[in-house]
Order: C-alpha cells, then structure tokens, then sequence
C-alpha cells in the first residue's frame, strides 16, 4: 500500500485531474483519507461504481449527503451500462473545461481501493471513448492493477490519457475470517441454514464448497476467502454495508470532521522537525 501511494503522489505532479474511485456498496466506511493528502489541490472526481449493486434509493441519499454536508459532488455509476460511462466521460470533459485544464494532452488518474472497479472503468472509457478494446487486465481477486502501467488513451477529442496506479491494500491485510464475519453480519444473509455464528457459517460452507483439509478437516480460511470473493462478485444481489440513515450520516459528517491522525511519516517528520527547533 505504501509503495504505491509513493508512486501515486510521485506522479501526481504529471496529472490535471484525479479520479477517486469508490465502490457504492460501502460509500462512508471504505474512504481512504491518505488519498485526499496525496490528491492535495488537484481537481478531483469522486466516482462511487458498482451503483448496480446499491438500491436507487440510497444513491439519491448518499449524494445528497456529501452534497449537503460536505459541499463534495460525488457520481454514482456502473461499468455496465454504457450511459453511464458516457455521462462520466462528458463529466471529466466539463470539468477538464471549468477547471481551465489545457484542453490537450488531458492527463488523468484513476485511485482507489483495490476491486472497485478501477481498470473496469478505464476499459469501458477506452472502449466507448476510442472504441478500442481492453487495455488493462481485470479480475475478481483485488490487487490485479499492480503497478503503473503505461498512458492509456480513452479518447481522442481532447486527446485524454490515463495513469492507472495501484495505491490498494491487499487481501491479506485483513484477516478473511473477520471480513467474513463482518459481511455476515452486516449483509443479514437469509442463510438456508439457521446460525449467525461465523464459525458455524464457514464450517458449513466450507464443506458445500469442498474446502478441506487433509484429515477431512474444514479450511475455514478458504471458506472465509470464498464468502468474501461471492460478496465482491455481487453474488449477494443489491447489499449496501454502511448506514445511510439520518443518524448514520450524522455519524460519518462528524468523523470525517474529525482532526486527521498523522501518518506515520509525518508523525517521524513532525517529531524530527520538533527536534530541530530545540
Ligand atoms: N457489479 C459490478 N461489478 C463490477 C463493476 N465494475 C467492475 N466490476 C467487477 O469488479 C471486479 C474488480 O474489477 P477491476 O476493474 O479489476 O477492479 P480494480 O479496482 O482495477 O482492482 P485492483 O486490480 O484490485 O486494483 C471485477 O470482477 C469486475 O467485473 C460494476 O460497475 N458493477
């Protein structure tokens, strides 16, 4: 993670405008603020994809909350719908004109967590934009947009290009169990099976799906990795994680208000400053 927000903030200086991509299905919980310090004052996109997998309901909520409360537009799209993607290049264009971006050589960036659907965008703006085909590889496993690559064009009038960058956590700095067990909870799976303990839940899975170890033992891990990799796939139908109620909001306004703990770094920067000034 750290590497790639070096790379990301190396090449901030090259970009005029900064996607922040999100997904939908956890709009306050999955902000990672280190990419608001690294994006500083770029103008900047905030895209929430996979909207396919949210209720329209909470859209209209989620929107008017970052609008009301934050002053922050925020768009909701899905790469499968082909207006959606033409809404977004449209978007980038007007913005590349009121934020008087030279209207040549439009350089952008894509952040974002890993598995929101980072290279999925780039390769349906590519698609439609130049009507070309795929030019990142995507996955259902996060981490498959590794390192830089290349410029990719995605369209020609203003000749747009894009970095995409890594800048993700990977899976295994989290404990799939506990994600497991979160997604349990928070999804309210209606289980064929009556437990809403995760052990119990993983055993059973585990055993449907053929995850044993040798000795017939269950690899609860594994299960823990499939449940996780089905939640991602959408396999769970329309499931929105975060609380989107007024207390909600509530809730999320005043920790996003909240001081920003510093990064280790600019805690190490900070104390050795200190120690300078003595
Ligand atoms: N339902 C739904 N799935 C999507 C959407 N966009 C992408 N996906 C799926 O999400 C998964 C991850 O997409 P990627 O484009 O590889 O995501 P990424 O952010 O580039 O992933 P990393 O390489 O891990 O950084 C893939 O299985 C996509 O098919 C969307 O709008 N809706």
């Amino acid at each position: 993670m750290a590497k790639g927000l070096r790379q990301a903030s190396e090449m901030m200086r090259k970009v005029d405008l900064v996607i922040e991509a999100r997904d939908a299905r956890v709009p306050f919980s999955a902000i990672n603020r280190e990419f608001e310090r690294i994006i500083g004052s770029k103008p900047r996109l905030i895209v929430y994809n996979k909207a396919d997998l949210i209720h329209f309901s909470a859209v209209k909520k989620i929107t008017t909350a970052f609008k009301e409360r934050l002053n922050q537009d925020v768009i909701f799209m899905s790469t499968k719908k082909d207006k959606h993607i033409y809404y977004f290049l449209d978007t980038i264009k007007d913005m590349a004109k009121t934020q008087k971006i030279p209207q040549s050589n439009l350089t952008l960036m894509m952040v974002g967590m890993p598995n929101v659907g980072k290279s999925s965008l780039i390769n349906s703006m590519r698609a439609l934009g130049m009507r070309r085909s795929k030019a990142l590889k995507t996955g259902a496993n996060p981490g498959v947009t590794r390192s830089i690559q290349n410029r990719v064009k995605i369209l020609q009038n203003p000749e747009t290009y894009f970095i995409d960058t890594p800048g993700g956590i990977r899976d295994d700095a989290a404990d799939p169990e506990i994600m497991a067990d979160y997604l349990l909870y928070h999804t309210k799976l209606k289980l064929p099976y009556a437990t809403d303990n995760i052990l119990d839940f993983l055993t059973i899975l585990g055993k449907r799906i053929g995850a044993l170890r040798t000795g017939g033992y269950v690899d609860i891990t594994a299960a823990a990795s499939h449940f996780i990799h089905k939640y991602r796939e959408g396999f769970f139908g329309r499931i929105l994680l975060d609380d989107v109620s007024e207390e909600g909001v509530n809730r999320f306004v005043e920790e996003y208000n909240a001081p920003q703990s510093l990064s280790n770094r600019q805690a190490r920067m900070a104390a050795r400053n200190n120690s300078n000034s003595i």
